[in-house]
């Protein structure tokens, strides 16, 4: 929990400290109210006393009671502002931090559960932090000045008060004990009901297909009745506190007041009157000290879950990526465009065998290079190592001639446009989708230039706003072919050297897939193209053609070369073309 607090600014740290002194002068306040209160008693007991010496006592027991009100107050708003502002200041590191994860860290510690640490968890500290601010500061210094206040008096109303604190820490201690783990385990089991929350929202339209309603509610309700039942654990432990520690209070109060009646009796008359007075200030200061326990009590409530919490969130900010930035931001000027694989092999994170394996091949400024294969061969993975989603397990991957991982991760990456195989937009609009990104262009001449060339301009000139029409979220209001199309334009877009398509034609039908490569080829001259695809049609007139088979090469050449020699690849062709197109 304490590693948290680095994240606090300087003048944080000096509100805290002025927040202290408020606290302090609080505590003052109210160990004035018993003094006045015994005053009061006395007057009133004394014969001749004047009306005026009690009203006064009393307007200064009230002054004493609003002046705490006040700092109280203002105590809490500068615990507020601090935990709202270090709260914001972690959802933002968190936020960059995720941000500058490789798809290895971020499948590590699952997207729910990124989710939770982003929210849920940063709420539990910011909870501590608030109440903590205010009784972590107050308690021991109330306990303490209250003990020392009531010290000397008598040793019986001592013991009595020291025996209900030590069954006070005893009870506490022991709910402790019960509802740590539980808490450790609450933080988990959010995460899993936000993972089914979240699979249950993506899939909506799959499960009301397949009338799976039930077997989801089914998944969730195990998810929702494990935490409610961990929740129920921990609170019902919880709950048996407050009534202990009324009872220790009342408790507290009859010990006093029956030591007090003994005191009392065996005194002789004048000394009783002290003792009277004295018994009403013992008991006053006994309750604030039983208070002072009382909120560390609310502190210990709070602090398990949090102190889960900050360790949930430290350990995501100090993950160090696994990704190692390099230091070029640009490539020697004769080699721009260039791919190359030099016997790359890769396995995903955790996983035994590799699904690429001794990967060659070299794609020179302008080529259009071309893979192809069985499902679930490797040719997304392969395209994916180029931008250094994931890093080769061994060889390297070079553009321009040089090791992806010498780059900068975002000069290597405003080398390219990459198409993903699931279009991905953003909510905005057209403009903002397509020229979107570090170097995307702001022209709105290159945005319709691209539009065009990705085979959308006839459906978003007829958008309502055409290249101002609004796109929701995740591009909902849109089919698959159009996102995939301005997925497209947004890559085509930003002018790069190296054009990536992870099998992004197969969502468009065979003549706007023809018309956006003829168009491509036009506007794109010089820009290395790389092609993920499943349709022979798509790659027939690229350069090369790699062709994959479970994790390697099984040929490489042109389409007319590899009709010639390579039988997988005429496996593939016999299979999706007629004898007269491939004549
Ligand atoms: N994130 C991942 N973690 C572990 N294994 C993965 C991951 N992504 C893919 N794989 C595995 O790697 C293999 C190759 O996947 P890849 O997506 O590269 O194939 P592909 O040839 O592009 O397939 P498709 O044509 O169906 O898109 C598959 O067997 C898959 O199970």
């Amino acid at each position: 929990m304490l590693t948290i607090l680095k994240y606090l600014k300087s003048k944080e740290w000096t509100l805290i400290g002025i927040s202290v002194l408020f606290i302090v002068a609080q505590v003052w306040l109210d160990l004035e109210l018993p003094g006045y209160m015994s005053d009061i008693t006395r007057l009133v007991q004394t014969p001749g006393s004047e009306m005026s010496e009690i009203i006064a006592a009393g307007v200064w027991m009230l002054l004493c009671a609003l002046g705490s009100l006040a700092t109280s107050i203002i105590a809490a708003g500068i615990a507020a502002k601090i935990a709202a502002n270090f709260s914001s200041r972690l959802r933002s590191k968190l936020f960059d931090k995720v941000q500058s994860f490789s798809m290895e860290e971020i499948n590590n510690f699952s997207t729910a559960s990124l989710i939770t640490r982003s929210t849920n968890d940063i709420t539990q500290v910011q909870m501590l932090i608030v109440i903590g601010l205010q009784v972590l500061i107050k308690a021991p210094i109330l306990a303490v000045w209250a003990v020392l206040k009531i010290t000397g008096k008598s040793w019986e109303w001592s013991l009595a008060t020291g025996v209900a604190v030590g069954v006070l820490i005893l009870i506490v201690g022991i709910c402790i004990v019960l509802v740590l783990p539980k808490f450790q385990k609450l933080q988990q089991l959010t995460d899993n009901l936000n993972r089914v929350a979240r699979e249950n929202l993506t899939g909506l339209r799959v499960i009301r297909a397949y009338n799976a309603e039930s077997y989801q509610e089914d998944k969730f309700s195990v998810a929702n009745h494990e935490l409610t039942r961990t929740n129920l654990f921990a609170n019902n432990v919880l709950s048996m506190m407050m009534p202990s520690i009324s009872l220790i209070m009342s408790g507290l109060s009859l010990a006093i007041y029956w030591i007090g009646a003994v005191l009392i009796q065996n005194a002789n008359g004048t000394a009783k009157m002290g003792l009277f007075s004295d018994m009403i200030v013992f008991s006053s200061y006994a309750m604030q000290v039983v208070m002072a326990f009382m909120m560390l009590i609310m502190i210990f409530i709070l602090m398990p879950r949090a102190h889960v919490s900050a360790k949930r969130i430290n350990e995501v900010l100090n993950t160090k990526p696994s990704l190692m930035n390099g230091s070029l931001t640009s490539s020697p000027a004769n080699r721009v465009g260039e791919v190359e694989f030099r016997n790359v092999s890769f396995k995903y994170p955790d996983a035994e065998e590799y699904v690429v394996k001794d990967i060659s091949f070299t794609a020179k400024q302008g080529e259009t290079v071309a893979f192809i294969g069985s499902t679930g061969c490797g040719k997304s993975t392969i395209v994916n190592l180029i931008p250094r989603f994931y890093d080769a397990t061994a060889g390297e991957v070079l553009v321009d001639g040089i090791n992806v991982n010498q780059y900068e991760q975002s000069a290597l990456r405003n080398k390219m446009g990459y198409v993903s195989q699931k279009a991905v937009l953003f909510g905005g609009t057209v403009t903002s989708n397509v020229a979107f990104g570090d170097n995307g262009s702001d022209l709105s001449s290159d945005v319709v230039d691209a539009v065009y060339t990705s085979q959308a301009s006839d459906f978003v000139e007829k958008m309502d706003g055409s290249y101002e029409a609004h796109v929701a979220q995740g591009g909902l209001n849109l089919s698959g072919g159009q996102k995939q199309r301005l997925s497209i334009a947004r890559a085509i877009a930003r002018r790069p050297e190296i054009l990536i398509f992870d099998d992004s034609f197969s969502a468009l039908d065979y003549k706007t897939d023809r018309k956006l490569r003829s168009e491509l080829k036009k506007e794109s001259r010089g820009t290395t193209m790389l092609i993920v695809a499943q349709r022979i049609g798509t790659i027939k007139d690229a350069d090369k053609i790699v062709v994959l088979e479970a994790g390697r090469i099984a040929g490489t050449g042109t389409h007319d070369e590899l009709m010639q020699s390579c039988s997988v690849y005429q496996e593939i062709a016999y299979s999706q073309l007629s004898k007269e197109e491939l004549a």
